[in-house]
């Protein structure tokens, strides 16, 4: 299938299932956390359809499903196994690392804006890609808001120096595609992540992404005089 072209100055990123499978570490750290409270583990599928609205909101729903009334102690212990856990087994999803040297050939400026908590974000991000891949990195930070308001997807654009409108936002959930539309930006989901399929579907987005490749030969297409020579080309 032919993916249209999609013009964009600036490419913004979700991180946790989109740039990254940070799952497996959320889910060792959770369920590690929940068994030393007596609790039963969680399946994977079920803790990877809480994942982007943050962890205080994966928090909660984990503690409603579990009938847990107080959640303060599970907060505050999965935060403290998480942070020493931040990228045991988290890499970056196959074809990502291509597709993010292949927009920095085109000169796209990037960034990510997460829901994740900043600090843990910025370690993430630090880790596991090439420094410099991007101009900013914004994760939850106090006094906020977090997507699906567009207030930090806005600050990404005004730092990158890109009117929103120039700017495609790229993510795996839903609150990611309504960020996109609230910011006023190109919207492409990735189907790799966490969100289902028939959810991002139901959202207006500008492009449906199988795999990372789909997304650059779609902004190739839309720059091809930038396309540099090492890049594959366009399908
Ligand atoms: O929910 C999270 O912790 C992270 O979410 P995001 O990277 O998909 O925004």
């Amino acid at each position: 299938m032919m993916l249209p072209a999609l013009t964009a100055d600036a490419v913004i990123f979700d991180l946790d299932g989109t740039l990254v499978d940070t799952l497996p570490d959320i889910v060792w750290c959770l369920n590690r956390v929940l068994q030393d409270q007596g609790y039963q583990p969680l399946p994977r599928e079920t803790i990877s359809a809480y994942v982007g609205g943050g962890t205080g909101a994966m928090l909660e729903r984990v503690a409603a499903r579990l009938g847990i009334a107080d959640d303060k102690a599970l907060h505050t212990h999965y935060i403290a196994c998480y942070q020493q856990h931040l990228v045991q087994f988290s890499r970056p999803f196959e074809g990502v690392l291509e597709m993010l040297e292949g927009c920095r050939q085109l000169q796209l400026p990037m960034a990510i804006v997460t829901n994740k908590a900043h600090d843990m974000a910025l370690q993430v991000a630090g880790q596991l890609f090439p420094s410099n891949t991007f101009e900013i990195v914004l994760g939850q930070r106090r006094g906020h808001p977090l997507k699906p308001q567009p207030d930090a997807a806005l600050e990404a654009a005004r730092h990158l120096a890109v009117e929103p409108s120039r700017c495609l936002f790229v993510g795996d959930t839903v609150i990611d595609l309504m960020t996109a539309r609230a910011a006023g930006m190109h919207a492409a989901g990735v189907t790799w992540g966490y969100g289902r399929a028939y959810a991002l579907q139901a959202q207006t987005a500008d492009l449906y992404c199988d795999q990372p490749a789909d997304l650059l030969h779609a902004v190739q297409r839309a720059n091809p005089t930038c396309v540099a020579g090492a890049i594959a080309s366009p399908l």
